[in-house]
């Protein structure tokens, strides 16, 4: 059974795209973090992206709709508590105040997953992006004791409670899902069968993203997190109050999906959108950057078990459909997306 941390292993990260700025030192963007204008600018559009319930009896047709038409939607009264959602905040916010000198001690090495850095989607950008990040995959524990040698467990409980709510409240969206497309329980079996609390079947991650103010350059436009899908079968965010988070719809352009109370927004990733039959898209987003206060966010990731068959459900509401996509494990699939980035998709296409 292959991880998901032996797969970011065997593919080699450019050591150049893993330290973010210094943003104690720098006071203005580096000519290699600036943006032309053009690729930062915003539709304007004020139509927001479906806001769904999920105590709602409909909340199942609802989710299809938003899926079909946006690909994404903000999701409430999901069951997860707010008083572990602020413990998460404060982590963040106590991780991310910690001296640059120190948090480069926990920087994630050129083969690892978990630690301090940019993102790894980074390389693919001639750009530099305004933003740093920690990732999560597995225990943070060796992580977290180089930060806080006295006082790291607080760090590490906070984060596995977080992700094993996650876990849950993924794994039900999942179901409901392929429920509306009409996909049979017994087709998702191998549905709740990663454990992440163990090493050895881990198929999530938890990003933390830290997006220090910056204002604007002459010229040009800093980018927090440029366009890209997410790989994942599913990813639930935490945006705190500060907008930022955009979506690219065909088109429209660029539209801002504004910071909801109490919401996580919800979107599909690339394995949905093989899985579907390109029938649910995996949304392009991006996150732009404020000129004056520090916003945060934080993703999870949810994927099935590695070795796990892609292959298109061309039964249910997608009867009668040939294939669009090669079958691949969800271990191809991630050296392809590796590998090609935003054309991972199209390279898959039968
Ligand atoms: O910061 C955000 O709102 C977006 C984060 C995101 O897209 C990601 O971590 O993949
Ligand atoms: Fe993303």
């Amino acid at each position: 059974m292959s991880t998901m941390n032996e797969i970011y292993e065997s593919h080699l990260y450019p050591s150049d795209r893993i330290v973010p700025v210094d943003f104690e030192a720098v006071r203005t963007a580096p000519e290699s973090y600036v943006w032309p204008k053009s690729d930062v600018f915003s539709s304007g559009e004020q139509s927001s992206v479906p806001v769904i319930d999920l105590m709602d009896p409909n909340a199942t047709e609802h989710i299809r709709q938003a899926l079909e038409t946006w690909g994404v939607f903000q999701l409430l009264n999901h069951g997860i508590s707010s008083s572990l959602i602020e413990e998460v905040e404060n982590e963040i916010r106590r991780l991310f105040a910690l001296p640059a000198q120190q948090k480069l001690k926990v920087l994630r090495s050129t083969h690892g997953s978990t630690g301090y850095g940019l993102p790894r989607i980074a390389k693919n950008f001639s750009q530099h992006l305004w933003h740093e990040g920690f990732t999560v995959m597995g225990s943070p524990v060796d992580h977290a004791r180089k930060l806080w040698p006295h006082d790291y467990e607080r760090f590490c409980d906070v984060m596995e409670n977080y992700q094993k709510a996650m876990k849950g409240l993924a794994e039900r969206l999942i179901r409901l899902i392929f429920l509306s497309l009409g996909i049979c329980d017994e087709e998702i079996r191998w549905l709740g069968s990663s454990d992440d609390s163990g090493s050895n079947n881990i198929t999530a991650a938890l990003q933390l993203n830290s997006y220090p103010p910056c204002p604007d350059p002459d010229d040009g436009q800093v980018m927090g997190l440029g366009p890209h899908t997410d790989t994942s079968l599913i990813t639930i965010l935490r945006q705190g109050d500060i907008n930022g988070l955009e979506i690219f719809k065909d088109g429209v352009g660029w539209i801002l999906v504004p910071p909801l109370a109490g919401a996580f927004v919800v979107n599909l990733g690339d394995l949905f959108q093989i899985l579907s039959n390109a029938r649910f898209r995996s949304v392009i987003h991006r996150a732009v950057v404020n000129g004056t206060r520090q916003r945060y966010s934080f993703a999870y990731f949810y994927d099935p078990p590695m070795d796990f068959v892609l292959s298109p459900f061309c039964n249910g509401l997608n009867s009668g459909q040939a294939p669009r996509y090669r079958s691949m494990t969800v271990k191809d699939y991630i050296s392809v997306k590796f590998n090609n980035f935003m054309t991972a998709l199209s390279s898959i296409e039968i």
